[in-house]
């Protein structure tokens, strides 16, 4: 039996190109994959870590940004503890097609679902999203926010472990003991959070 406590899955949506893909291997496999094809359908990864004490397993589900693909991407919202909806610093449709993304989100997601906000490619020097225009989005649209480069390995580990701490955090706190004697034990060794409330920016 594998040993772990929490497991959660992150699904990563965004346009193609933007690098996410780029950012899943750096997290995944500390590596920044030189010249790898479009992702075809959807991906998938697992990275176990520890916070706290406790051993968390992600699952982080790697979609393809290409219209094409969208029907089959739509069906792993659903289950996902986490999306990280990802843009390109340097690259203004990337940006602009945030609110189609958010309205695939909204339609195929749970409501409770933690959403955050990724600019990724910062160590290039021709960015067109300013930090602030990115972060005033998520926090109009109550998500949290980061910038990574996948190249650098810059905020890559920080995004990944801020999200399974939030997870945890909001496992932990529907795992709060009951006093009435009658309540379920919670000798489970894995706990799957369900729905979780969001939001506030990674500080
Ligand atoms: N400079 C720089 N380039 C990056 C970074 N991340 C990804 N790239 C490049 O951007 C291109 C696209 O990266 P992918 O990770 O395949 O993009 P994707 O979002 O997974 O694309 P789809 O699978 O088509 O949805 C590749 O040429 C990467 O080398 C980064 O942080 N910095």
């Amino acid at each position: 039996m594998e040993d772990y406590k929490f497991l959660f899955k992150v699904v990563l949506v965004g346009n193609a190109g933007v690098g996410k893909t780029c950012l899943v291997r750096r997290f995944t496999q500390g590596l920044f994959p030189p010249g790898q094809g479009a992702t075809i359908g959807v991906d998938f990864m697992i990275k176990t870590v520890e916070i706290e004490g406790e051993k968390i397993k992600l699952q982080i589900w790697d979609t393809a940004g290409q219209e094409r693909f969208r029907s089959i991407t739509q069906s792993y919202y659903r289950s996902a503890h986490a999306l990280i909806l990802a843009y390109d610093i340097t690259s203004q449709p990337t940006f602009d097609c945030l609110p189609d993304w958010l309205r695939e989100i909204e339609e195929y997601a749970s409501s409770k679902v933690l959403r955050v906000l990724v600019g990724n490619k910062t160590d290039r020097e021709d960015r067109e999203i300013p930090t602030a225009v990115g972060e005033d989005f998520a926090a109009r649209h109550n998500m949290y926010f980061i910038e990574t480069s996948a190249k650098e390995a810059d905020n890559v580990e920080r995004l990944f472990m801020e999200i399974a701490a939030e997870l945890m955090e909001q496992a932990r706190s529907k795992e709060l003991p009951r006093y009435d004697g009658n309540s379920p034990s919670l000798n489970g060794r894995t706990t799957v959070i369900g729905e979780g409330g969001c939001c506030s920016k990674f500080s």
